[in-house]
């Protein structure tokens, strides 16, 4: 069998036409004799996943990958046994050596190990009850939340309560992530606290910004009145014996299993919030566009494996042409929060420099994720991406269907303009001088869903999801480990116990800012 390496070798060797070139429809002769060009390169490279209602296109037509492309990375799959590591991930066998773990987060939307799923779905319906409870008045009048966590247990729920309650909200969701006070009093500021729980969202209900925050909000309660504050609190996290030992009523805390990592938890008690804002039936569709995509990702082999075949675009512009960032353009205000959300999902999971068996890399691993929304991006840093030095593979997602009421105007200038960049990227133009020269031969992928419903949310995140993985295992990186994160906790915590040195920059700082002991 050809090795991982000798693959490499043979995807940096192979010929490198333009994209101009991959859609001319004449192109023959020589090795490009049976590569589809025009409407034919279309259909090869783009393909739909369907959903309960609707479904979402994903076209990666834009980019180079060919045939002799795909057929080296398909052999790649091969060799890094792809189909072995998906099996493992979906059987709830240990895919996280480094912490001895599964990685369980499809089983909480139904896909995988039997056992497994019936625990996710008692956990599930355990949530609905106290949602819908709180919902009829259970817990009195309640008009606000302030959900309170970091990293995974915050960008999920932020993206979700954004994305999904603009028409319709039960409840006023504010998410507060940073320890830095400013964030909560912003969200005090907007809410009755007579009306206002609080979820305090760890998985390890461990982290100081998450439980420094926890305790302000409570003593804000207490300040304005509320005789019981530690009833007004609901934990969601995988310790729940850390929630009782910090005062949560058992019947308020809402567990989830060890073995789902944080970045990979809001189909979990961490979506808590959103079942709030959109009500349980719509977290229900959400799961089951998840759902949709797990489907696919697990019964679909090669390149037609629409999440594979993405993987390989992302590898290839990576390793092959050099490039160390990919941004992500969401024609959709709804969408404003994704990129933030892909950053960690894809630099936390894949940001690695030793292999799952602890060898260096044999090449650059995730690139920096980055983006914003269309078409404000456009106005701001598409020039870069038009004329820059770099080569960023681009992502543009968008919806068919809009997302407002008014003058139909609107959405239709909004995806023109994402269609057009896209081709602009592609195409580009002769100038009468330098400056206006447009260097074309830029790739572009399109995400484009029938509509941005609960449905289409689950299965766009589903399916970074399992980008994520498909990119990690083509690498032979463990993507569900994030050592990278504890060393700069461990300093912070150094500095606040006092009486060690630094660095004397580091000294310096601390003596100017006042915090040195
Ligand atoms: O949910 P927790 O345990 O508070 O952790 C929050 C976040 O912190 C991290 O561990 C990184 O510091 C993330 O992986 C995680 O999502």
């Amino acid at each position: 069998m050809t090795t991982a390496a000798e693959l490499w070798t043979r995807l940096e060797n192979l010929p490198r036409p333009t994209l101009g070139e991959l859609f001319s429809a004449d192109r023959d002769g020589g090795e490009g004799a049976d590569e589809p060009g025009g409407a034919d390169r279309v259909a090869m490279l783009s393909g739909r996943i369907e959903l309960d209602d609707g479904g979402i296109l994903f076209d990666w037509s834009k980019t180079h990958l060919d045939r002799a492309a795909i057929a080296a990375f398909e052999e790649l799959a091969v060799a890094m046994d792809f189909a072995g590591m998906r099996a493992k991930l979906f059987g709830g066998e240990v895919v996280n050596p480094t912490e001895g773990r599964a990685a369980d987060h499809a089983t909480l939307r139904g896909t995988g190990d039997e056992a497994k799923v019936e625990e996710a779905m008692a956990l599930i319906e355990r949530m609905g009850m106290l949602v819908e409870a709180i919902h009829q008045g259970a817990l009195g009048e309640v008009e606000h939340l302030i959900h309170i966590g970091i990293g995974g247990s915050a960008l999920g729920p932020a993206l979700g309560v954004d994305a999904l309650s603009r028409d319709l909200s039960y409840c006023d969701v504010h998410v507060v992530s940073n320890i830095d006070g400013v964030a909560l009093e912003q969200a005090f500021a907007a809410c009755d606290p007579a009306k206002t729980l609080i979820a305090v969202a760890s998985k390890t209900f461990t982290t100081i910004e998450t439980m420094t925050n926890a305790e302000s909000a409570l003593k804000w309660l207490h300040d304005n009145g509320v005789s019981d504050p530690g009833g007004r609190v609901i934990a969601l996290t995988a310790n729940p014996e850390g929630a009782v030992e910090w005062g949560v009523d058992e019947t308020r805390i809402l567990p989830f299993q060890e073995s789902v990592g944080g970045r990979y938890s809001i189909w979990s008690s961490i979506g808590f919030p959103i079942a709030m804002a959109v009500g349980m039936e719509d977290f229900r569709a959400f799961l089951a566009g998840a759902r949709a995509v797990d489907a696919h990702f697990r019964d679909t082999d090669g390149a037609a494996n629409l999440v594979l075949r993405a993987a390989f675009a992302d590898l290839y512009y990576t390793r092959v042409r050099g490039c160390q960032t990919r941004a992500v353009f969401a024609y959709d205000e709804r969408l404003g929060l994704f990129p933030d959300y892909l950053q960690q999902l894809e630099m936390e999971s894949n940001g690695k420099r030793v292999t799952a068996d602890m060898r260096p890399v044999d090449g650059p691993t995730a690139p920096i994720t980055w983006g914003g929304v269309g078409t404000d991006a456009q106005h701001a840093v598409f020039q870069l991406l038009h004329q820059g030095t770099h080569l960023v593979p681009v992502d543009f997602i968008a919806s068919i269907a809009p997302g407002d009421d008014l003058d139909p105007a609107h959405h239709r200038i909004l995806l023109m303009n994402c269609f057009a960049q896209g081709a602009a990227l592609m195409a580009g133009k002769a100038g009468e001088d330098p400056a206006r020269n447009y260097p074309g031969d830029r790739p572009s992928a399109t995400i484009l869903c029938d509509d941005l419903d609960a449905g289409a949310l689950g299965a766009l995140i589903a399916f970074h999801e399992h980008r994520t993985f498909a990119n990690a295992v083509l690498m032979g990186i463990n993507p569900f480990d994030q050592f990278g994160v504890e060393l700069g906790k461990a300093m912070a915590k150094a500095i606040e116990k006092g009486g060690e040195e630094f660095d004397a920059s580091t000294d310096a700082l601390l003596k100017t800012a006042g915090l040195a002991g």
